[in-house]
């Protein structure tokens, strides 16, 4: 499950790395984004069996989607709106399955305390949220703009 197709970049990636069979679910509120995703990933020789693009809000659509169902959630979207996503895909994960939060450092501002608008501010909240969250093990991974990733329990 990807937040936010964009494009449809990272949604080549996580395919590639996937098992033959497995299916990416990717949610965007903006069908233009997932139209030229859904060309990259057909350029890309992906079978339209494996893909399954949802346009709309995560809010809306992640609360219909069922429990445990998931072995990943990417978090691709707009950082004011991810602590309640997480919420969610805590939820749709199954037990082992990890919860992924991309550029989650936002550029190193997030460990820097003098550096409080909306969007670090939003991000700190979230990794502190699963730090002291006890049903998953987290870490961030100091890799790019920073990977946080929640296994779940
Ligand atoms: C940076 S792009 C994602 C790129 C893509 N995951 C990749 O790495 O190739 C962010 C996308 O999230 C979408 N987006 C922003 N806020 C969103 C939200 N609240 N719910 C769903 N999608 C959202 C935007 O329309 C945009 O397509």
């Amino acid at each position: 499950m990807e937040i936010g197709t964009g494009a449809g970049v990272a949604g080549l990636w996580l395919l590639r790395g996937m098992s033959a069979d497995g299916v990416l679910t990717t949610i965007d509120t903006e069908a233009e984004h997932q139209r030229a995703a859904r060309e990259a990933f057909t350029e890309a020789g992906v079978r339209p069996t494996r893909i399954r693009t949802i346009t709309g809000r995560p809010l809306e659509v992640l609360p219909r989607l069922a429990d445990a169902a998931y072995d990943l959630v990417v978090a691709a979207d707009d950082p004011l709106d991810l602590t309640e996503h997480v919420e969610q895909a805590l939820r749709i994960l199954r037990p082992g399955g990890v919860l992924v939060v991309v550029h989650a450092l936002a550029g190193d501002r997030v460990p820097d305390p003098a550096r409080r608008d909306d969007v670090t501010t939003a991000l700190r909240e979230v990794a502190r949220r699963l730090r002291d969250d006890e049903r998953v093990v987290p870490a961030l991974l100091p890799s790019g703009d920073g990977v946080l990733v929640a296994a779940k329990r």
